[in-house]
């Protein structure tokens, strides 16, 4: 690990809103990157958002389980080539369990990839992750403050980075301005927001150009969510 002159610790930046610094171990991270890929790949691969006012998201993504449009979810690309979307693998809901059972333990370590055995919040085991949402930054792309607020669950959002670091902007409930922290999110790093803060304003102000570990093999940044929908319907998942 690089020689911090502040060390990066655990850090909870509001009530249920967790900072988890290098959860991912590098082996992890290039197995993502590898993953993010082949989901990029058509049909139902990477593509722009276009927003109803008619611009554009400057991050683009993809997605797997159900497919987020503005402002909602489908089964189909319903805003791109109407392919049905890709399946959410098992082992992608077993890390979004196995993350927030390490960001709600308080000595939970870093540096070392998840925790074994760590003790989990009692509803950790029962969470459903059947969502993710994959975005890809290059140096100019930013995403605008908003919430996470098209699933019918209140299961905390797990946020893993990949590639280049930065500038993460969790704000509050009320309104997309201050007060807010702004957070640096490096690849590996985890953040998980719920209870009070899920639904919390947030956004990426900033993406750091060249800052991705050589050895990743990414140029730019990827971020991957998984949430949990709440929807009775929610298509079961696939190893
Ligand atoms: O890229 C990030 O870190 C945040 C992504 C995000 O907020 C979202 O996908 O809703
Ligand atoms: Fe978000």
């Amino acid at each position: 690990m690089d020689a911090e002159l502040f060390p990066r610790n655990r850090t909870e930046i509001a009530p249920g809103a967790v900072h988890l610094p290098d959860w991912l171990t590098p082996e992890r991270q290039h197995g993502l990157v590898e993953a993010c890929r082949d989901w990029a790949r058509p049909p139902a691969g990477l593509r722009t958002v276009r927003t109803p006012g008619g611009g554009t998201m400057t991050s683009r993504q993809v997605c797997l389980g159900r497919h987020w449009y503005p402002y909602g979810y489908a089964s189909t690309v319903v805003d791109g080539d109407g392919a049905p979307v890709k399946k959410f693998p098992a082992w992608l809901g077993e890390l979004g369990r196995q993350a927030v059972r390490d960001a709600f333990v308080n000595d939970a370590p870093t540096g070392e990839g998840p925790a074994a055995g760590a003790e989990a919040p009692p509803y950790a085991t029962a969470l459903t992750y059947d969502i993710a949402l994959i975005n890809f930054y290059d140096a100019d792309a930013r995403m605008g403050m908003h919430r996470d607020s098209d699933e019918k669950s209140d299961a905390p959002v797990v946020s893993l980075s990949l590639g280049d670091t930065c500038v993460f902007r969790f704000g509050n409930t009320e309104s997309r301005g201050r007060p807010y922290t702004d957070v640096e999110l490096r690849s590996g790093d985890l953040f998980v927001f719920g209870g009070a803060s899920r639904l919390a304003h947030h956004g990426v102000p900033r993406v750091h150009a060249g800052t991705a570990p050589p050895d990743l093999g990414l140029t730019g940044r990827l971020n991957i969510t998984l949430r949990v929908s709440g929807f009775p319907t929610a298509d079961p998942v696939t190893g």
